[in-house]
Parts: C-alpha cells; structure tokens; sequence
C-alpha cells in the first residue's frame, strides 16, 4: 500500500554566525528519509539538538528544508527547499499550546476563524463543525464560549487537538505535546489519541523521549543524531535488537 507520507533525503542547514562576519552552514537535518502509513505512528526520539523539532516542524509546513522531498499520499508537497503545496493535511501540536491560543477570543472563534479560512461554510455549518470537533476531543459544546485560560492543562492540550483535526488533516505532528502532562492526564490524552486514530486512521508523527509512550503507540520508530537518521525500523524490532550502541544506550532508559 502506498504510504500516506513519504520523506526523501530531507536537508536542512542553518546559516550561523561563525565570527564577526563570516556565517557557516550547520546541518540542523542530513539525508533523513522515512515512510508513514495511513493510520499508522512513527515516533521521532533523539537527544536533544538531534534535530527532531526541525524535522516536525519542516513536515507541517512551518519551516521549509533545504533540499529533500516530502510526499502526501503520492503527491509532491515539498521538494527542494519548496513548499509546493501549503497543505492543511498535516498539523503541528506543541507542548505548550496556551502560546498558540490568543487569550482574548474565545475557543469557539479561534475555531470558527479557521474554518472561515479554510472552508465555504456558512455559519450554521461552521458552528456544527465546533461543536462536533469539541465532543470529538472528549469536550463540551459549552467549551466553545470558554477563553484559554479557563482550561486545565489536560483540556487546553484537548483545545490544541480540536484545533488541529478540525479541518479533518491525514497527519498529526506531536512535538512533545504530552509531555508536561501529569500521568493520569497523559494516559486519557494518549486513550483520545488512540481511538481517534482507529476511528479517523489519523497518522501521528510523536516526537518524544519518553519511551514507554514510544513503545505503547508508535509502530515505527526513527532515532536521530546529530540531524542524521541511526536507527529506523518497527519499533518492537528496535528495541528487542538496536543496531547502535546509541540506540542501545537511549532505549534502555
Ligand atoms: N533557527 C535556527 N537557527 C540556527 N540553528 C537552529 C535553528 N533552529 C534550530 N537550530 C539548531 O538545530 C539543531 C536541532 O534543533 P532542534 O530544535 O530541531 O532539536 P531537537 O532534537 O528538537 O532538540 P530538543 O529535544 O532539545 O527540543 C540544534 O542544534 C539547534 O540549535
């Protein structure tokens, strides 16, 4: 079956300062190819630097690499440092969402003005669409008239969901979005997850270290190092066999 994303030889450099004036390039992100199936999660762990956020934030559309391309259920999204498509398929959650969300507007209008942006919904459609994407999330309709700072943690990480699937993408990217989450939180959040991935076949992209989270959702696993891919197999594999004496090191935490 094809993949719904497939990454080819991505590259990704930053110019950085090295003197007063002269810049060299440093490889942030080097020949790092993957698939991903429909329904599917690949996680991304790496100490830190390793480029995983560089790599998440390249495959949602919020940063562009510098060569590489990126494939959406066949189709070129991105290739050569060129975003060819500004794909809605594939959205971005971080760890602290509150950042993200204006504290002045309501969840209800952060919600309706994506939609209004996005869709040829009238406002009966679109407030269907809210309140439908809130149950969806383990929320109330209610919810829609709360500002940000009226959530607990686990909700406000519940709010970043709607906000991502509600335009219905094929990909979530998961930048550490559950790690600041306490225990009990974090294992309904992961539930959510789950089951919108079985009803949906929502793909996640899990960028984490936190490794009893890899083992319990992801069923591949890519390991990181100073931007280049060490380790990429299913990840019952990589655990029972590391290839590397990194890998060994970092799974066995
Ligand atoms: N805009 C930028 N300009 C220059 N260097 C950058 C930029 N963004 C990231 N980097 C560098 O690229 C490397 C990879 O950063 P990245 O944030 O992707 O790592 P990470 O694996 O997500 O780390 P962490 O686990 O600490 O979040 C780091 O050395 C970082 O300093």
């Amino acid at each position: 079956m094809e993949p719904i994303l497939k990454v080819q030889a991505l590259h990704k450099h930053f110019n950085v300062r090295a003197g007063l004036f002269r810049s060299k390039q440093f490889n942030a992100v080097s020949d790092v190819s993957f698939c991903l199936g429909k329904g599917e999660t690949l996680a991304i762990i790496g100490e830190t630097g390793s480029g995983k956020s560089t790599l998440g934030k390249i495959l949602a559309g919020a940063d562009t690499a510098s060569s590489g391309q990126i494939l959406l259920d066949g189709q070129i999204i991105e290739d050569g440092g060129k975003r060819v498509e500004n794909s809605k398929d594939i959205r971005l959650i971080f760890q602290d969402p509150m950042k993200s969300l204006n504290p002045s507007n309501t969840i209800g209008s952060i919600l309706g003005e994506i939609l209004v942006l996005n869709t040829d919904l009238d406002k009966r459609q679109r407030r269907e669409r809210i309140n439908q994407t809130l149950l969806n999330v383990g929320l109330l309709a209610e919810h829609r008239n709360y500002y940000a700072h009226m959530f607990s943690g686990g909700q406000i990480q519940r709010v970043a969901l709607a906000r991502a699937i509600i335009l219905d993408p094929k990909i979530l990217v998961l930048d550490e979005a559950l790690s600041s989450l306490d225990p009990s939180v974090r294992a309904q959040t992961v539930n959510l997850l789950l089951r919108l991935q079985r009803e949906t076949g929502l793909s996640y992209i899990l960028i984490t270290n936190h490794l009893s989270l890899v083992k319990h959702m992801s069923d591949s696993l890519l390991l990181l190092h100073k931007g280049k891919v060490v380790e990429y197999g299913e990840t019952h594999q990589v655990f029972a066999k590391p290839q590397t004496k990194l890998a060994e090191r970092m799974l066995a935490n």
